[in-house]
């Protein structure tokens, strides 16, 4: 029997994810506020963003020392002695995740490894080391996300997730879950504590009435008024689930909720491609579509952002039709574009 496509790239990026997630658990009941930069676009980035991009790209590098990396961070912040500070606590958490410790001087080429410009030709990975570094500083919801994109398409997706309940059933069990999927191979949950993987499919529901949406917690990165129209209109009742990251992928994928709006909040924001290259697979591999506000496939392929399209629209595949209608109607009343 030959293996199946992407076996071994599936079981590293499984292992690298599973690493990098415990390097930011093991990190969180210790931060500190001065362990937390702004960046220029006012977001929040901390030793285990840093962290735990270098466990990943160190992962890639050791099985595929080929392959391109379009990674959210770089080593800017941690450089010479303005860096000093950080750069010693980063690559003391770093090495918590790694068989053979990196130096200063490898952590800094290895979180660098993740510069590449992105496009339309060959292989790269596209990592996010925390998405939703803000849940993350909450205690809330955050995935490492990793996908390797093939000539513009993604071909393998997984997201640790240490905070999502196994169950969205008993928010209080037990907490920590990986999703997998490979293109053509469907979608996969499995614990953190068992590599017992199993089939995940989003919910098929018969009427919109009984469905419910995830948005962001984030108003500036999704226009929650405009979602709440457009829920209105498509008959939900039910309130908003909010969550940040990834993790809407997530749950949508294995039906905690029926719909993933993201709707651009400013025409000059470009989406990432490490925001939803793992996430779309999965909702797709579950038998949903992912599609821009449009009803436009994101396209992976214009280097880092997703330049050609404007926000996110994941449902399962029988409704996001329907969903599109009344998401054109709301954002765009006269018909412009
Ligand atoms: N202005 C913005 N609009 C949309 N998304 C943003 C914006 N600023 C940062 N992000 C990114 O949105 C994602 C979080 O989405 P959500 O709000 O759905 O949790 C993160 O990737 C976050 O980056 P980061 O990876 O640094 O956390
Ligand atoms: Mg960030
Ligand atoms: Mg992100
Ligand atoms: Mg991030």
């Amino acid at each position: 029997m030959s293996a199946l496509a992407y076996a071994a790239e599936r079981a590293v990026a499984i292992r690298a994810v599973l690493a990098a997630s415990g390097v930011c658990q093991r990190v969180f009941t210790k931060l500190v506020n001065g362990e937390t930069i702004t960046k220029k676009d006012k977001s929040p980035v901390t030793i285990a963003d840093f962290s735990a991009q270098a466990v990943v790209n160190t992962f890639l590098h050791q099985s595929f020392p080929a392959d391109p990396i379009v990674g959210e961070e770089d080593s800017k912040d941690l450089r010479g002695e303005e860096g000093r500070v950080m750069r010693e606590k980063v690559l003391e958490l770093a090495n918590t995740g790694l068989d053979s410790p990196l130096t200063e001087e490898t952590l800094i080429e290895t979180i660098d490894r993740g510069t590449f410009a992105g496009g339309p030709n060959g292989r790269m990975w596209a990592l996010d080391p925390i998405d939703g570094t803000k849940g993350f500083l909450r205690g809330e919801q955050f995935a490492v996300c990793l996908a390797l994109i093939v000539d513009g398409q993604v071909q393998v997706g997984v997201m640790g997730c240490p905070n999502l309940p196994v169950d969205a059933k008993n928010q209080n069990g037990e907490k920590g879950c990986l999703f997998i999927t490979v293109k053509g191979q469907g979608a996969f949950q499995r614990n953190f504590s068992s590599s017992t993987e199993t089939p995940i499919s989003m919910s098929d529901i018969q009427s919109l009435a009984d469905a419910s949406f995830c948005e962001s917690v984030e108003s500036g990165h999704s226009n929650q008024s405009e979602s709440a129209k457009i829920a209105q209109l498509l008959g939900i009742t039910k309130a908003p689930v909010r969550m940040d990251s990834q993790c809407k992928y997530c749950s949508i994928s294995r039906g905690d909720a029926e719909v993933y709006l993201r709707l651009p909040v400013s025409a000059s924001y470009e989406e990432k491609i490490w925001d939803h290259a793992s996430g779309s697979l999965l909702v797709a591999e579950a038998g949903g579509i992912v599609s821009d506000v449009h009803g436009k496939p994101l396209d992976f392929s214009k280097g880092r952002t997703l330049a050609t399209n404007s926000g996110v629209v994941a449902t399962h595949a029988e409704i996001h039709g329907k969903v599109i209608e009344v998401v054109q109607k709301v954002l765009f009343p006269e018909g412009k574009l």
